[in-house]
């Protein structure tokens, strides 16, 4: 083991164990994780590391080992395919709770055991505005068939994620079948039998190159009437129509995933921090003091200043994406029951997670890639794959502002309630007090005031703030005479700009919540740790918004980049120890410069010897083009 890494790992001031055991949410978690990982991959024989002959295998495995539950899949799937996509992913997190979701009894138990599909909602006209959508579905009594049809080039379903060249099922979003209604339908179209299909690529991606997306245009396909998902919404026999209790039912696997997506920016996060910060331990360059030896670059308080923030938020979105899972299953349970009261929360909540998670991962992948100098260019390191797969979720599953912005009218309408003087429960509950706050500068010393539930306070007051300037913009529109929808556009800088901070204040709201459930006294300290060092940094990226808030005085300014230094000194003794509990394990992290053995250098000279293009002394092109040129000179 690299001796700066055996050092690092000394003298630990928590139990590294108890805090991998509270991000698996419990010691029977974390064992039944390791035991996937270990004993039914790791150890199997048929385990072929991420090959695509390996996919059929996955399958055919997690059927054998009786592995259903989706967070076990995701643990199955991710120690196949560590930090890349795989084909199966839209499989799993939306063909299938859509089916779960959206399938009648007598459905569900046709299909569920039998298939692998797809999802095709977006269409090459559009992706965000599902009201735009284009595809028809026209129903004919007589043959009891749905008639699927693409009118238009731009209503080509474009994107679907793992479509199967030869057998399509999937779930399809169409045109309204009344006012505003959208439904979806299951179409096993077995090709090449099916006329009327025309499939193919929709060609080179930035990345996510194992998942083939593909286009899908329909020309008059019937489909049977039972192949529209009726949970919720019925076509009788006789054409009748019964509606949903609510349209946006049928958007609910967007909410599923989008939930899921809060967490997955945690667990991106986490691998770049393992990476770069286990590097920074290791790498040695330039020097501190003249004349003694290069030190850790992990000493340099500018590195400390790029990872550390990012390691907190990486703890920061972790514990709310186990927040946003649990609020999801016991909403969406009330739905199932018929109770649709907090869908709208459920909805905003997850929108905007989704949105400030993976805007803030997506930064954060790059500073990580950065701060490993050239070595983090290298594919060796990870960073850049890692980097290619994740960006696109910040377009995918509801592209960012038009996500802040749904999360927006929600703190609009709350807003408007609280002036109509109604009482708010649930996450905007703070805006109760918005009309009563003393905004002006309060009295406070030039010392910052550290404590936990004062630094929550302070960026709630921000929210508050931003909703209520955000709203008299809009306010301010309407009386220079302008139409709701324009006095709405005019002031969506505001509104993306207030549904950031209300997202941020939940998330450090939840990080103390995780904190004060802690009990281990050494954990619970090194987590508190990183919960201020969130926040401070949050007020040093925000300075003006906390000071327009009248929560932050000129004077106490200072202090601000005085705490985070302070901070990030705490932190540093702690950094790897901090790392090792997301309990990455090497093969799935896949990077030569995160191992947990810190051999960086031993392993890269290896890895690069294994490029295709070191196979022979000579490559075949100096014997194919140069020499032969070299010949007539
Ligand atoms: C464990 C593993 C983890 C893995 C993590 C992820 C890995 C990635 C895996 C696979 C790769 C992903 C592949 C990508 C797939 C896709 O991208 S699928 C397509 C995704 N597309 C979208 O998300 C479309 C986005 N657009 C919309 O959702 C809607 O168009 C809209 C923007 C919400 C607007 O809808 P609409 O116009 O109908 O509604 P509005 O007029 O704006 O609002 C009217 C009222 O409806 C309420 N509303 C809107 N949506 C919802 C909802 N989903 N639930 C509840 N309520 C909703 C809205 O708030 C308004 O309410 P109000 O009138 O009271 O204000
Ligand atoms: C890797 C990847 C995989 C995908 N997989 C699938 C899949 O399997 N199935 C599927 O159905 N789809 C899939 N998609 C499509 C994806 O869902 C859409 O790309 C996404 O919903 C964004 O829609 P759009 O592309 O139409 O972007 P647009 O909405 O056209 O966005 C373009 C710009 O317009 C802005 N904009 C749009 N509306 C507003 C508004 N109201 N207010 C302010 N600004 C606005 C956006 O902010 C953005 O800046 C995938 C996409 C990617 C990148």
């Amino acid at each position: 083991m690299n001796p700066d890494i055996l050092r690092e790992r000394q003298n630990a001031t928590f139990d590294i164990e108890k805090l991998t055991n509270i991000l698996d949410g419990g010691a029977e978690r974390t064992n039944r994780r390791r035991e996937i990982r270990e004993v039914l991959v790791l150890n199997d024989p048929d385990f072929d590391y991420g090959t695509p002959t390996s996919l059929p295998t996955m399958i055919l495995k997690l059927r054998e080992y009786g592995i259903s539950d989706p967070v076990e899949i995701n643990w199955y799937k991710s120690m196949y395919w560590g930090t890349g996509r795989e084909a199966l992913g839209l499989h799993y997190v939306m063909f299938l709770p859509t089916l779960y979701t959206q399938c009648d009894s007598e459905q569900f138990n046709k299909w569920v055991p039998l298939i692998i599909g797809t999802y095709a909602q977006t269409e090459m006209g559009h992706g965000t505005h599902l009201r735009g959508l284009e595809t028809t579905a026209t129903f004919d009594p007589a043959t009891q068939e749905f008639v699927m049809h693409s009118p238009t080039v731009t209503s080509i379903k474009w994107w679907p994620g793992g479509r199967n060249p030869l057998f399509l099922p999937l779930i399809f979003l169409s045109i309204p079948l009344s006012a505003s209604l959208f439904d979806l339908f299951l179409s096993g179209f077995a090709l090449p039998t099916c006329s009327g299909i025309v499939i193919g690529d929709i060609g080179p991606k930035f990345g996510f190159d194992a998942v083939d997306n593909g286009y899908l245009k329909l020309e008059h396909v019937r489909i049977p009437r039972e192949n529209m998902l009726m949970k919720y919404a019925q076509v009788k026999p006789d054409g009748s129509y019964v509606k949903p209790l609510s349209s946006k039912l049928t958007y609910g696997t967007m909410v599923f995933i989008r939930s899921l997506i809060v967490g997955n920016a945690g667990i991106v996060l986490s691998q770049c921090c393992t990476i770069a910060i286990r590097y920074s331990a290791v790498r040695h360059q330039s020097e501190i003091r003249a004349g003694e030896a290069e030190p850790q670059i992990l000493d340099y308080q500018t590195q400390q200043h790029k990872l550390f923030p990012l390691l907190a938020t990486a703890y920061a979105f972790l514990f709310a994406g186990q927040y946003m899972i649990d609020t999801y299953n016991r909403i969406s349970g009330d739905i199932n029951q018929g109770d649709l009261s907090e869908m709208p929360e459920l909805h905003a909540l997850s929108a905007g997670l989704k949105a400030f998670t993976t805007w803030t991962a997506n930064t954060g992948i790059e500073v990580c890639r950065m701060s490993c100098g050239g070595h983090g260019y290298s594919r060796s390191s990870a960073l850049p794959d890692i980097y290619v797969e994740f960006t696109p979720s910040c377009t995918y599953e509801g592209e960012n502002t038009v996500m802040m912005l749904q999360t927006a009218r929600f703190l609009m309408k709350s807003y408007r309630q609280v002036q109509a003087g109604q009482q708010l429960s649930g996450a905007v509950s703070y805006l109760n007090k918005v009309h009563h706050r003393v905004m002006a500068p309060q009295a406070v010393s030039s010392q910052l005031d550290l404590n936990l539930n004062t630094l929550v306070d302070l960026y709630e007051i921000r929210a508050a703030m931003l909703v209520e300037l955000a709203a008299q913009s809009i306010q301010q529109e309407s009386a220079r005479g302008k139409c709701q929808e324009d006095s709405w556009n005019n002031s969506t800088i505001d509104l993306v700009r207030a549904s950031d901070a209300h997202c941020h204040y939940m998330v450090l709201k939840m990080f103390r919540d995780k904190v004060d459930q802690i009990e281990d006294p050494g954990v619970h300290s090194v987590m508190s740790t990183l919960a201020h060092l969130y926040a401070i940094h949050g007020m040093g990226n925000f300075t003006g918004d906390f000071l327009q808030a009248g929560v932050l005085t000129g004077a106490q300014v200072p202090s601000v980049s005085k705490c985070l230094k302070g901070l990030l000194a705490e932190v540093r003794p702690s950094a790897v120890l901090l790392v090792d509990a997301f309990d990455h394990h090497d093969k799935m992290l896949n990077s030569v410069l995160g191992r947990h053995d810190g051999n960086v250098y031993e392993a890269m000279f290896e890895w690069a010897r294994s490029s295709p293009l070191n196979r022979t002394e000579v490559h075949e092109s100096f014997h194919k083009h140069l020499k032969p040129l070299q010949a007539k000179l």
